[in-house]
């Protein structure tokens, strides 16, 4: 059986232009992702990573080449694309489970059902004690799983995870990386992660 494609990356390339010059932030890129599969894409700082994945979500139009998703041109910024960025971006005004919903909220699809969903994905995630709690009360690697929560509730085809550890100290990073490529797999969801640290990407395996 053939799998499902769910993005496909065809000749991106993108040249920024600034007034120093032109920056060849990447060239030809190909690539096809398809259903439940978590593809990690490894790279030194500048090579262009964060460049792609802001092609994906549709927020910087490349100079050249389409991206797909579920055989569809992306034009701009949609709600099949998931994107969590390197910093967890919580906030701090808003209490846990404020923050968890906020994305249902902007798509005007907060009901009794999904505010349910959000207390049972805190509690998997042994985070039901912090519900009322403030982003300020939790620890680095507790935010970052809220951001994967609430990342994972709008329930999009494709993830994009930008570096989502860097900011967290070294022993934290090695347990949530695997811990989030644990929940990734359990919910059955297609990622691209992008990382400049081998072992993440291996963790992710
Ligand atoms: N808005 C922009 N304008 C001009 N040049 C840019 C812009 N954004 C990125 N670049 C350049 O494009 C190249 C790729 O940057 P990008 O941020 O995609 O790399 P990266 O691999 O994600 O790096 P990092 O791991 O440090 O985030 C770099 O040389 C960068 O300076």
């Amino acid at each position: 059986m053939e799998k499902k494609k769910i993005v496909e990356i065809k000749n991106i390339s993108m040249t920024y232009h600034t007034l120093d010059g032109e920056t060849k932030a990447i060239k030809d890129i190909n690539l096809n992702i398809n259903k439940g599969e978590i593809v990690s894409l490894v790279g030194p700082s500048g090579c262009g990573k964060s460049t792609l994945l802001s092609i994906i979500a549709g927020l910087i139009e490349p100079t050249k080449g389409e991206i797909l998703i579920k055989e569809k041109k992306i034009k701009g910024p949609n709600k099949e694309v998931g994107y969590m960025f390197q910093r967890d971006h919580l906030f701090e005004w808003r209490t846990i489970i404020e923050n968890v919903l906020i994305g249902l909220e902007i798509q005007g699809r907060v009901n009794e059902k999904q505010y349910k969903n959000a207390e049972n994905l805190l509690d998997i995630y042994g985070l039901s004690e912090f519900k009322e709690s403030f982003p300020r009360q939790l620890s680095g690697g507790m935010r970052q799983r809220v951001a994967l929560i609430r990342t994972l509730i709008v329930e999009p085809d494709l993830l994009l995870l930008d570096e989502p550890f860097s900011a967290l100290d070294y022993q934290t990073r090695l347990a949530i990386a695997d811990e989030i490529g644990i929940i990734l797999k359990k919910e059955g969801k297609t990622a691209l992660m992008v990382t400049h640290d081998i072992s993440e990407a291996i963790s992710n395996i």
